[in-house]
């Protein structure tokens, strides 16, 4: 069988990989270099870039740890160029291509924006065909923009890379995952921000804590923050731009600014490529797709950004697996993203898994526990006490449906949640796990306990590693 992947970010490799390694014939095809958003132009460099901010700000807190010396100067040049080393290295460091090859993958790169000219058959502009009898479109999506007069004005954070100053003021519109980590990173190098959004809270799919705390947070760092406002129009003036909005109440309000920047969504990229010819219904320019990922055609499938389900890069590869297996073998898996934990470089990061509070609630019986970072060692010995970790149980079943963290290290601090999620612990557990000291991670262990002292302990069937170590399994 001949299966033709459209696009190289991580939810096409998987997929052509796994393809093959299910005796496919398989052909990837990517318009630039692949790697996709996430190894070139998101999470990766962003990294690199929050970190550089990082560095700049920790100058504040010399001095609580005894040392001195001069605020430090951002080049912005060298931070965006290391930011592109970043970026490089994953393409060239991690070998992608040759990687594709080795694993019998045909690979054709910078074939320009490919459109389908058949049901099987996709195209480049320079005329060379590809078709195949199944075809799988991983081809992500793009940043959103604003559709208000003046609207040319804006950049979007993907032209953000491209300027050579940091702006003295911005408007950041947009108050989800990319805006808040943009705001972040251009308080950091010394930019005033204003972090508009539409939605009436930060972060609007995030537990209510993690917006409540994020917001505080980003204005003690003096940025401001205005959420439940919608921009209505931008004028060029002088150097920069007036951002006119709407406050919720229909107050109306100005903003100077010499930069704004948008971070409004990520609509998907099948309206560019003529699915309809394919027979392929969209929806502003996601595939729709059922569970087993497979479109209205039923020989393409689609996984990834391109889908709008769940927009990550560790969703993007579980579906390019399950993408792979549905198209060679059929139909018959269905994609479930149950445990996804999510980490932002923010400052300070915030980490997230599961459920958040009020979903919860009006699922199962639930008790709540938040473990403050201002009672644990390690943010007091870092000077970084603001945070803390949240935990939500089902109280019947006894185990964690959610999580939510804010402070130094959040990214990584979920993942500790997240597997006892996955390994299905009880609470018990948890709070009998010996965590290393003094850390971050040490929330958790706070937050369980005071579960399970609430709650009162029930007895813990004996778990696989006692079992394990008495040497009975
Ligand atoms: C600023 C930012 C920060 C982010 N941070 C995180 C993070 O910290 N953690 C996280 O998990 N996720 C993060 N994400 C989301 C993550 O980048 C995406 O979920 C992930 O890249 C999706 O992978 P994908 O393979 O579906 O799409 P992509 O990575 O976008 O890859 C799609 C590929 O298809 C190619 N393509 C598109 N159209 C065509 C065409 N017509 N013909 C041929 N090829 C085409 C593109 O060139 C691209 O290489 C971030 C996103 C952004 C924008
Ligand atoms: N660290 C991470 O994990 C990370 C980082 C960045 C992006 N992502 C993922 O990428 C995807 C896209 O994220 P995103 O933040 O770019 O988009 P988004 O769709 O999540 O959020 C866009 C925000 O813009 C607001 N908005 C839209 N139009 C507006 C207007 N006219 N005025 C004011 N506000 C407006 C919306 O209310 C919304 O809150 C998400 O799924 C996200 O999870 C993840």
């Amino acid at each position: 069988m001949r299966v033709l992947v459209v696009g190289g970010g991580p939810a096409g490799l998987t997929a052509a990989l796994h393809a093959a390694e299910l005796g496919a014939e398989v052909t990837l095809v990517e318009r630039h270099q692949v790697g996709g958003t996430a190894l070139s132009r998101g999470p990766a460099p962003v990294r690199a870039l929050a970190r550089a901010a990082r560095l700049a700000r920790d100058w504040e807190s010399w001095p609580a740890f005894g040392l001195t010396g001069p605020r430090p100067e951002i080049d912005v040049g060298a931070a965006l160029a290391n930011a592109d080393r970043v970026a490089r290295y994953a393409y060239e460091g991690k070998r992608l291509a040759d990687h594709l090859r080795a694993g019998a993958v045909s690979l054709a790169e910078n074939t320009g924006d490919l459109r389908f000219v058949g049901t099987h058959t996709i195209a480049a502009d320079d005329g060379r065909t590809w078709s195949a009898d199944r075809i799988i479109l991983a081809i992500g999506g793009r940043p959103g923009r604003l559709d208000v007069p003046g609207a040319e004005l804006a950049i979007t954070y993907e032209d953000a890379r491209a300027i050579t100053r940091i702006p003295t003021s911005a408007c950041i519109v947009g108050t989800s995952d990319t805006g808040c980590q943009l705001a972040s990173i251009l308080h950091g190098f010394g930019c005033q921000d204003t972090l508009i959004g539409a939605a009436p809270r930060l972060l609007p799919r995030a537990d209510h804590a993690i917006s409540v705390g994020l917001a505080s947070a980003f204005t003690a760092r003096g940025m401001t923050v205005v959420t439940g406002a919608s921009v209505d129009q931008l004028d060029a003036r002088p150097g920069g731009m007036q951002v006119c909005l709407s406050l919720r109440d229909g107050t109306p309000r100005v903003v100077d600014v010499q930069r704004t920047i948008t971070a409004v969504g990520w609509p998907g990229n099948a309206d560019l490529v003529d699915a309809a010819a394919a027979g392929v219904v969209t929806d502003r320019g996601y595939v729709v797709v059922d569970e087993h990922l497979q479109s209205s055609a039923p020989h393409i499938f689609a996984c990834g950004d391109v889908d709008g389900n769940s927009m990550l890069v560790s969703s993007a590869v579980h579906e390019g697996r399950v993408a792979a297996e549905n198209a060679v073998l059929g139909p018959t898996r269905g994609v479930t993203h149950e445990v996804v934990p999510v980490g932002s470089f923010t400052d300070p990061e915030y980490g997230m898994v599961g459920l958040t509070e009020e979903q919860a609630r009006q699922r199962y019986p639930c008790e709540v526990a938040v473990a403050r970072y201002d009672d644990l060692l390690r943010p007091i010995a870092d000077g970084r006490p603001n945070g803390f970790c949240k935990l939500i149980i089902d109280t019947q079943e006894r185990r964690i449906v959610g999580a939510h963290v804010l402070g130094e290290y959040s990214a990584e601090v979920i993942q500790v949640a997240a597997t006892s999620m996955a390994a299905g612990m009880r609470i018990e557990a948890v709070a009998e796990m010996e965590f290393a000291f003094p850390t971050f991670a040490e929330g958790i262990s706070q937050a369980a306990q005071m579960l399970v002292r609430r709650l009162g302990k029930r007895p813990m069937p004996v778990t696989w590693s006692r079992r394990a170590a008495s040497g009975t399994v």
